[in-house]
C-alpha cells in the first residue's frame, strides 16, 4: 500500500526547512526589537470564532466535527484567534496595548488559495491590540517596511486603502448590485461595470470609484472632491496623516523605501478590517506577489470581550510561501543545510563509549558546534574520510579506545 499525504498537504524537508527558518528568523528579531511578543493559539478553533464577524466563508475552511465542541475548524488566518485570546485572557491586564507576533501554519482550502490546490500556509504577522490612532498604523505599516528591509527585499510598493470609506463609497449602490460592484473593482473589470443595471449616476460613481488607485497626490484630492460625509471625510482624513507620518518617517530614515499606491478599490479577503487595509506587493523577477496584507480592524475584539467591550487592532502577516519563492530567485536563501563541523570515529568497537564522550566535550561549546559520530564500521580510514568529504565536514576526530582522538582536517 503506498502512503500519500492528503491533497494539499506538503512535507517540508530539511532544506525547505532551513530556508524558511532563515526567513522567520530575521522576521522575528525585527519583531523583538519593535517589542512584541509571540503568541501560541490553537490550531483548531470553533468554526463561530473563525467567522467571527463575518471574517471568512464558510466554504473555506477545513470543518472538523466533534462530539463534545460541535462545529470546528482549522484556522485559516490568526487574527480571530488572537482577538479571541486577548479578549478573554488578557483583558483588564494592566500593559495595554499589546503587542504580540506570531509564526503559524493556516489552512484554506478553495480555488483560491494558490497553486497546487495547497491547503497548508505558513503565516508569519503581528497584531497590535488595544492601540487606535494614525501613530499606531504608521507603526505597523513601518515595521511591515523593516520586515521586507531585513529579508533584502528591494522591490515591492505597498498598497493603501481604507475599508470604512470604500464602503460607504458603496453604499448608495442598492444591496443587490453592491457585491457586483463591489467584485467588479475589486478585480479590475470595467467591463461589468459598465455593462451593470445602474442608474447613469451611479455608473459613473463606478467608474470614478474604479479610477481611485494611483499614487496619494494624484488620488487624494479626486476623493476630496467627492460628496463626502463627516465620517467619510474622517476616514479619508485618516488616511492622508497615516501618509504624511510615512512620509516624514522615510525622510528621516534613509534606508526606508516603500512607494506607496494608493487603491480605494482595495477590498481584502476577510470582512472585519474598519479602517486602512493595505498589501505588499513584490515586483521582482517572478511577477507581482502579494507577499502579506492587513489592515485596521477596530470591531472584531468587541465580538470577544465577555463584556462586549471594543477595543481597536492592527496588524498585518507575511506569507511565507511568497517570500520563499521571491528570496530563492534572488539566490537569497541557504542553498544547502549546514554541514556538521566535526565525525567523530571510534577507531575499534571497544572506543565507542571514548567516541561519545569526546563529542559531547566537542559540543559542549558557547557556539554551536555540530558533531556526527560515524555509525558504520568501515574497511579503510579513507572510508570515513570520503564520506566526510561527501558531507562537507571540516575535521576528523579519530578517538582510540582511551578517548584520545587523533585530528585529520579534511574539508
Ligand atoms: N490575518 C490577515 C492579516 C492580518 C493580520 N492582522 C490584520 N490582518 C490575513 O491572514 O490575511
Amino acid at each position: 500500500m503506498v502512503h500519500q499525504p492528503p491533497s494539499g498537504a506538503r512535507d517540508l524537508l530539511p532544506l525547505d526547512v532551513a530556508q524558511k527558518i532563515s526567513i522567520e528568523r530575521r522576521l522575528q528579531q525585527v519583531f523583538h526589537r519593535w517589542g512584541y511578543h509571540r503568541i501560541i493559539t490553537s490550531t483548531l478553533e470553533r468554526l463561530e470564532t473563525l467567522m467571527a464577524g463575518g471574517a471568512i466563508d464558510r466554504s473555506t475552511l477545513i470543518q472538523l466535527q466533534d462530539a463534545e465542541d460541535g462545529e470546528l475548524g482549522l484556522r485559516p488566518e490568526l487574527t480571530a484567534s488572537i482577538a479571541r485570546a486577548a479578549a478573554m485572557r488578557m483583558a483588564g491586564t494592566r500593559w495595554q496595548p499589546f503587542r504580540l507576533y506570531y509564526n503559524a501554519n493556516v489552512f484554506r482550502k478553495g480555488p483560491d488559495t494558490g497553486s497546487g490546490g495547497q491547503q497548508e500556509f505558513y503565516q508569519a504577522g503581528v497584531e497590535l491590540l488595544g492601540a487606535g490612532g494614525t501613530v499606531a498604523d504608521a507603526e505597523v505599516l513601518l515595521l511591515l517596511s523593516e520586515c521586507l528591509q531585513s529579508l533584502e527585499i528591494d522591490e515591492w510598493h505597498l498598497v493603501l486603502g481604507e475599508a470604512g470609506l470604500t464602503a460607504r463609497l458603496l453604499e448608495p449602490f442598492p444591496p443587490n448590485v453592491r457585491q457586483k460592484v463591489r467584485g467588479a473593482i475589486a478585480n479590475l473589470d470595467r467591463i461589468t461595470l459598465e455593462t451593470l443595471p445602474l442608474s447613469t449616476e451611479l455608473r459613473e460613481r463606478a467608474l470614478l470609484l474604479f479610477d481611485l488607485r494611483g499614487r496619494p497626490e494624484e488620488v487624494l484630492p479626486i476623493v476630496a472632491k467627492l460628496d463626502l460625509d463627516l465620517s467619510q471625510q474622517s476616514a479619508l482624513n485618516n488616511l492622508k496623516s497615516a501618509i504624511e507620518l510615512l512620509h516624514q518617517c522615510q525622510s528621516k530614515i534613509p534606508h526606508l523605501k516603500s512607494h506607496i499606491h494608493l487603491d480605494l478599490s482595495l477590498i481584502q479577503t476577510f470582512d472585519y478590517y474598519t479602517g486602512i487595509v493595505f498589501e505588499v506587493v513584490s515586483s521582482s523577477k517572478t511577477g507581482q506577489r502579494v507577499l502579506g496584507q492587513g489592515g485596521r480592524y477596530d470591531q472584531l475584539l468587541g465580538l470577544f470581550d465577555p463584556q462586549g467591550q471594543n477595543s481597536p487592532g492592527i496588524g498585518f502577516c507575511l506569507n511565507i510561501e511568497d517570500l520563499h519563492q521571491v528570496l530563492l530567485t534572488e539566490g537569497q536563501l541557504p542553498s544547502q543545510t549546514p554541514a556538521s563541523d566535526w565525525l567523530v570515529v571510534a577507531q575499534t568497537p571497544e572506543a565507542s563509549a571514548a567516541a561519545f564522550a569526546y563529542a559531547r566535550k566537542l559540543r559542549d561549546s558557547t557556539h554551536l558546534v555540530r558533531v556526527e559520530i560515524d555509525l558504520e564500521s568501515r574497511e579503510t580510514e579513507e572510508a570515513a574520510r570520503e564520506y566526510a568529504r561527501d558531507r562537507r565536514i571540516a575535521q576528523i576526530a579519530w578517538v582510540n579506545a582511551e578517548g584520545l582522538p587523533t585530528i585529520e582536517t579534511v574539508n
